[in-house]
C-alpha cells in the first residue's frame, strides 16, 4: 500500500542514525508535497490523528524564511536592518519556492537565496536593553516548579542594579539558522546556563507550558517513539535541562518569540535531539509497543492468499435484484465452494437451499457444525470462514458490511484472507471503491456486475394517516425498539381482524424463521408482520408493502433518524421475485414522515472510505508481551491507543469486548488466549443474568471443571412480558454455551448436545409466547418505569420533516431579519 510522506518520515525518524538535516530533510519534502498540513492526510499516519498545533514544521526551509525574522514588535531583541536569517536547515528541494511573494521581506530574502550557505548564518547584530540587569533572589519566587529552575539557572531582576556585571550586546549566529543537532550539543557541553531576567524566565516557563499542551507538538513525538503517556515527562526533562543550559542568545531568541506554535516549532528538533540522547529506554519500549501493534498491511497478512490471483466479483445492486441469486448459481456450480452469510439465519437459509437443490452443503456457524456427508460445500457465519482451507469459489454476502463499526473484520478478513480461486461479493455500492482499492492491493482482478431492483419500489403517498386500522394484510410494519413491536402487534389485534407475526433482534433465529414463515403461509391468519429493524437482512418474506411506524430510533444514547442506507435496506424488502407480492410499495404511519421516507430512498448510497480491522489473537499476544502487568481491559485500550493503521482501515469498536473483559478479570486464573476467546462470545451485555451466566461458565473453565448449563427451562409458554424475556435470555444463554463450546476444548463444555436440546425447546416456546402474546411489555413495574424515563427524553418524532422544514424556516425569518438589519 502507498503509504504518505509522513511515514516515511516515521521510517527516518525511527532510525537513530538519521542524521538531523536528513530528517529536516524530509520533513520538509512531506509538506512542500502537502502545502500545509492536512488533516486528511492524518489517517494514514496513524501517530498524527490530527494536527492540532502549529500549522508550520518544526524545520525551516527556505521557503520558510519569511518566518524566521525577529519579530519587530518585540521590544527585547532587535534585529539588524539586514536581518539575514537562515534556516537551521536547507531544503534543497525548496529552491524553486517563490519567497519574493512577501512583499515585506522580498529584499532580505532574495539576498539571503543568494548568499545562503547551509552551514553558517551570518552575523546578527542586536541591540539589547541597556539597563544594568541584576540577579533576582531565587526565593522570591513560591512556586515549586520556578524553584527547581533556581537551583540550576540565573535569573536576572528587571529593575535590579547589582549583582550581574552589565550584559553587552551580542554578536552571535542567529539561532534560527542553526541546526538543531549543534545547538542541542551546545546546549548538552555548556556548563551552565546564562543569568535570565525576571520576565525572560517568566517567559520561558510560558514557552515551555505551551510547548508541554502542544498537540502538535505530543503527536509529532510520537515518530521518534515518545509516546503520548511519556511526552509531558519528556518535556519537563527537556525544560530543566534548557533551563540550565540555555545560553543567552538561545533563551532571547525563544523569548521573542514567545508561547507560541512559532516557539514549538524552534524548541522541537532540539527537544528531538535531546530525547534521542536522553531516552533510548524508553523509546526503545516504546517503539517495541508500536512494531506490535502494527495493524498496516493487513493484506500481507495472508501470504497464501496473496501467491494465488484471484477473481473477485462483485454483484453490486439494491435489495431484491438478484445478487444473492446469481453468485449462489456459481457457488453450486462449483466442486467445492463457501457461502459467507452476515447472520446465522441467513447461513441456515442457504444450508437449506442448496442442500434443497441437490448440492450436499454442511452448515457452520458459531454455534453449530452440521457436517453433511460428501460435502464440498458450506455455508458459514462470516465469522467462521476457514482462511486455511482451498475453494473454487466464495460467496461473501452483504459485502457492505465491512464498514460495520463493530463486525466489519470479519468481511475484510474473508476478503483478503480466503483461498478462493473466484470470490463472489454481493451488496450496495457503498464499498465498490474500497474494494477496488484493496484489490490493487491484493493484485485480485475485479469484475463488477451492476444490478438494478426487478420492480421499481413505490411509495404510497398516503400513507397510513396515523391510524393503524388502515394496515392490510401482507403489511410489515417496522418499529425500532422491541417495546413498539408489541405495542403495536396488540394495537393492530385490538382494533382489527389481523393476526401479527413478530420478528425483533432478542429472538433466536429458529423462531424469526418460525415467525416469517407463519407470515408468509397464505393459509392461516397472521397475515401481518411487525418488526423491528432485524427483519432488513437474511429472511425471505412474502411482503406486500412495509411501512414505516416511525423514522427515528433510540440509540442507547439519544433518539437519532435512521439513517438513509438502513430505510433503504428495510423499505426494499417490500416485492419479491417469486413471491405472490412481486411488486413494493413502502410508506409510514404519519404523513409527517413520508417525506423524510421519500429523501432516504432517494439518497445515493455513501460512499465508504474506511474498511474494519480488529487484531488476531496472535498480535494482541505479542503486544500483551511489551504490556507487562496490565488488565486484559487496560491491553485492548494500549492497542488502540497505540496501534497503527492504514488510510483505508479503522479498527473495530470493541466496547462490549471491553465490558466482558473487565467483568471477566474476576476471573484470574484464565491464559490471554483463552480471556481472549470468552470476550468474544455471544452475549447481550446489557443483559446482567446473560453476564452472570458467561462469568459463571468462565470460572468454571479456569478451575478445569466441565462447565454446567445449570438452568432448567419452562415447561409452557410465556404468560407475561417477564416471562417472554427470560425465554429469551434463556435462549441466548444457552446459545452461548454452544458457541463455547465450539471455540473451546469440547470436553470442557460436554453438555453442548443438552444445550441445542433445550435452546430447541426454548425456541419453540417463544414462538408458542409470540402466537399468543397479548399483553403491554410496559406491565413489569420497574421496566416501565425505565421506559417511563427513556420517554421523557425520546418522544418519537411525528415529523422529521416538520422539525426539518420549521427548522428551515426559522432561519429563513433570521436570515431576512439580518438582512433587513443590514439594510
Ligand atoms: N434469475 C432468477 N430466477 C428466479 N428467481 C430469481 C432470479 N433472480 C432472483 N430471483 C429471486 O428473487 C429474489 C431476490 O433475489 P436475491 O435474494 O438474489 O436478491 P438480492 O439482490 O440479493 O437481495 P437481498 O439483498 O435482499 O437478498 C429471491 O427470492 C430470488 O430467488
Amino acid at each position: 500500500m502507498a503509504r504518505g510522506p509522513a511515514s516515511s518520515l516515521f521510517r527516518l525518524y525511527a532510525s537513530k542514525k538519521s542524521i538531523s538535516r536528513f530528517r529536516v530533510l524530509v520533513w520538509n519534502q512531506y509538506l512542500s508535497s502537502a502545502g500545509s498540513y492536512d488533516r486528511s492526510i492524518s489517517p494514514s499516519f496513524p501517530f498524527c490523528p490530527a494536527f492540532d498545533g502549529p500549522n508550520r514544521p518544526f524545520s525551516t526551509s527556505l521557503r520558510d524564511l519569511v518566518r524566521l525574522r525577529l519579530p519587530p514588535q518585540s521590544p527585547k531583541v532587535m534585529g539588524s536592518e539586514t536581518l539575514d536569517a537562515k534556516p537551521f536547515s536547507t531544503a534543497v528541494g525548496d529552491e524553486d519556492e517563490d519567497v519574493n511573494d512577501n512583499s515585506a521581506y522580498s529584499s532580505t530574502m532574495v539576498e539571503s537565496e543568494c548568499d545562503f550557505d547551509a552551514d553558517a548564518g551570518k552575523n546578527v547584530e542586536f541591540e539589547l536593553e541597556d539597563s544594568a540587569r541584576n540577579l533576582s533572589n531565587c526565593e522570591d519566587r513560591d512556586d515549586d516548579d520556578e524553584g527547581l529552575i533556581c537551583d540550576s539557572m540565573m535569573v536576572e531582576s528587571e529593575n535590579g542594579d547589582d549583582n550581574v556585571s552589565s550584559v553587552k550586546p551580542l554578536s552571535f549566529v542567529h539561532v534560527a539558522s542553526r541546526e538543531p543537532a549543534e545547538l542541542y550539543r551546545e546546549l548538552r557541553n555548556a556548563e551552565k546556563g546564562a543569568k535570565q531576567r525576571r520576565s525572560d524566565w517568566d517567559s520561558l516557563q510560558e514557552i515551555f507550558r505551551y510547548f508541554g499542551n502542544s498537540g502538535w507538538a505530543s503527536d509529532q513525538s510520537l515518530a521518534i517513539y515518545i509516546g503520548r503517556s511519556f511526552f509531558p515527562t519528556a518535556v519537563h526533562n527537556f525544560r530543566n535541562f534548557f533551563f540550565k543550559k540555555c545560553s543567552a542568545d538561545v533563551a532571547r531568541y525563544v523569548v521573542s518569540l514567545g508561547p507560541s506554535d512559532d516557539a514549538v516549532e524552534f524548541l522541537f528538533p532540539v527537544f528531538v535531539e535531546y530525547c534521542l540522547e536522553e531516552f533510548p529506554d524508553e523509546i526503545k519500549r516504546f517503539r517495541g509497543m508500536i512494531e506490535s501493534a502494527d495493524l498496516t498491511k493487513p493484506h500481507t497478512w495472508f501470504p497464501f492468499a496473496r501467491a494465488m490471483k484471484r477473481k473477485i466479483v462483485y454483484h453490486c445492486g439494491p435489495t431484491n435484484s438478484g445478487k444473492t441469486y446469481n453468485a449462489l448459481q456459481s457457488f453450486m456450480e462449483a466442486k467445492k465452494g463457501i457461502y459467507c452469510s452476515p447472520l446465522r439465519l441467513l447461513a441456515m437459509e442457504v444450508f437449506d437451499k442448496v442442500n434443497g437443490n441437490g448440492v450436499y452443503c454442511s452448515l457452520h456457524t458459531g454455534q453449530e457444525k452440521k457436517f453433511v456427508p460428501f460435502s464440498n460445500h458450506v455455508a458459514c457465519t462470516v465469522e467462521m470462514v476457514s482462511t486455511d482451507e482451498l475453494y473454487d469459489v466464495a460467496v461473501i454476502d452483504e459485502i457492505q458490511m465491512m464498514a460495520d463499526p463493530y463486525r466489519g473484520f470479519a468481511w475484510t478478513r474473508a476478503l483478503l484472507g480466503l483461498k478462493a480461486d473466484e470470490i463472489h461479493l454481493c451488496g450496495d455500492p457503498s464499498v465498490l471503491d474500497i474494494v477496488r482499492k484493496i484489490c490493487s492491493e491484493t493484485g485480485d482482478e475485479l469484475y463488477v456486475h451492476h444490478y438494478e431492483r426487478f420492480k421499481p419500489l413505490v411509495v404510497e403517498a398516503k400513507t397510513l394517516l396515523g391510524d393503524l386500522k388502515n394496515v392490510r394484510s401482507g403489511d410489515c410494519v417496522v418499529a425500532f425498539s422491541r417495546r413498539e413491536v408489541f405495542e403495536v402487534k396488540i394495537a393492530i389485534e385490538k382494533h382489527t381482524n389481523h393476526r401479527c407475526c413478530v420478528i425483533y433482534g432478542a429472538l433466536p433465529p429458529e423462531t424469526r424463521r418460525q415467525q416469517a414463515n407463519l407470515f408468509n403461509d397464505q393459509n392461516n391468519e397472521y397475515d401481518v408482520l411487525v418488526a423491528t429493524d432485524a427483519v432488513g437482512m437474511g429472511l425471505n418474506l412474502n411482503i406486500r408493502r412495509v411501512v414505516f411506524y416511525g423514522l427515528a430510533k433510540y440509540n442507547g444514547d439519544k433518539t437519532v433518524a435512521v439513517p438513509a442506507s438502513q430505510v433503504k435496506q428495510i423499505a426494499g424488502r417490500a416485492g419479491r421475485r417469486g413471491s405472490i407480492y412481486p411488486d413494493g410499495l413502502t410508506t409510514t404511519l404519519n404523513l409527517d414522515d413520508l417525506a423524510y421516507l421519500i429523501e432516504c430512498l432517494k439518497q445515493p448510497f455513501d460512499e465508504v472510505k474506511k474498511v474494519g480491522l480488529f487484531p488476531f489473537f496472535e498480535q494482541v499476544e505479542l503486544f500483551a508481551g511489551k504490556m507487562p502487568n496490565v488488565t486484559f481491559c487496560q491491553l485492548l485500550e494500549k492497542f488502540s491507543e497505540n496501534c497503527r493503521l492504514d488510510g483505508s482501515y479503522f479498527l473495530c469498536r470493541h466496547d462490549h469486548i471491553k465490558k466482558v473483559a473487565s467483568m471477566l478479570q474476576k476471573v484470574p486464573e484464565l491464559s490471554l488466549e483463552d480471556r481472549f476467546n470468552f470476550c468474544f462470545a455471544p452475549v447481550n451485555i446489557r443483559d446482567p443474568k446473560a453476564m452472570y451466566h458467561l462469568l459463571r461458565f468462565a470460572s468454571s473453565y479456569s478451575q478445569n471443571l466441565p462447565v454446567n448449563i445449570a438452568m432448567g427451562i419452562p415447561k409452557g409458554s410465556a404468560r407475561n412480558n417477564k416471562e417472554l424475556l427470560d425465554l429469551e435470555t434463556k435462549h441466548q444463554v444457552l446459545s452461548m454455551y454452544m458457541w463455547l463450546s465450539h471455540h473451546f476444548k469440547e470436553e470442557t463444555f460436554p453438555y453442548w448436545k443438552k444445550a441445542e436440546a433445550m435452546a430447541t425447546d426454548i425456541a419453540e416456546l417463544l414462538g408458542m409466547s409470540l402466537a399468543n402474546a397479548n399483553w403491554k411489555p410496559e406491565s413489569r413495574a420497574a421496566e416501565s418505569q425505565k421506559f417511563q424515563q427513556k420517554r421523557d427524553s425520546y418522544d418519537r418524532p411525528r415529523s422529521l420533516i416538520k422539525v426539518y422544514e420549521k427548522k428551515r424556516q426559522d432561519r429563513s425569518v433570521q436570515h431576512e431579519l439580518s438582512e433587513k438589519v443590514a439594510a
